[in-house]
């Protein structure tokens, strides 16, 4: 497993050994110990998994304290643009975006500390996006970053994406009060 720790501050992805034979593949698609090594200590309570075609984008999302959540994200079939946005508000790269692209070949994962809004854009149909959360789902507690603000410069590769009529009306960042 490779171990890459990103710019932003605590964003890790991992790189998994993929073992192919005549049969197909197998990787270890989740490891408490890689996870210790790359210090990565969370409460894994939830699995969530979505399947989206070419161009529907999900975001940017996420809950706020106290129902934050960190999220170990990956691709189990197909390929996703994934877009992380750093709102804590005492981080030298606040407003700040990452992109990691994330297949079914590589198998890459990508952790996404609390503090960060999340999202992701399909690059192919049938793309199954899976993802562990260290909190609940509570509605509630739900926020988000509307994913074509200008000021943000996210270039996420396709004009006119498929995206719910809730994400059209998220907040821009100008103005917004981060909650973490
Ligand atoms: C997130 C979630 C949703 N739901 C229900 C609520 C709705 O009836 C339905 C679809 O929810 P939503 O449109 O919020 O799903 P996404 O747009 O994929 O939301 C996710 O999109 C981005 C990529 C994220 O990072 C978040 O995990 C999450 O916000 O599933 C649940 O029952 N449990 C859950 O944890």
């Amino acid at each position: 497993m490779e171990i890459k720790q990103h710019a932003l501050a605590g964003v890790v992805e991992f790189i998994p050994r993929v073992f192919g034979d005549a049969r197909g593949a197998f990787f270890e698609s989740f490891s408490a110990r890689v996870m210790e090594e790359a210090g990565v200590r969370e409460n894994w309570v939830q699995d969530n998994q979505s399947r989206s075609d070419k161009g529907v984008l999900r975001g940017l999302h996420f809950q706020r304290p106290p129902h934050a959540q960190a999220k170990l994200v990956r691709v189990a079939q197909g390929r996703a643009l994934d877009v992380i946005v750093d709102l804590r508000r005492g981080s030298a790269t606040y407003g700040q975006h990452l992109q990691v692209e994330l297949d079914a070949q590589r198998y890459n994962m990508l952790y996404v500390p609390v503090g960060f809004a999340h999202g992701f854009v399909a690059l192919e149909d049938d793309t199954l996006f899976l993802y562990k959360c260290s909190g609940y789902y509570q509605p509630s507690a739900e926020g988000g970053i509307l994913w074509k603000d200008p000021s943000l410069r996210i270039n996420w590769g396709i004009d006119d994406p498929k995206v719910s009529d809730k994400d059209q009306i998220l907040p821009v960042l100008q103005g917004f009060e981060s909650p973490f």
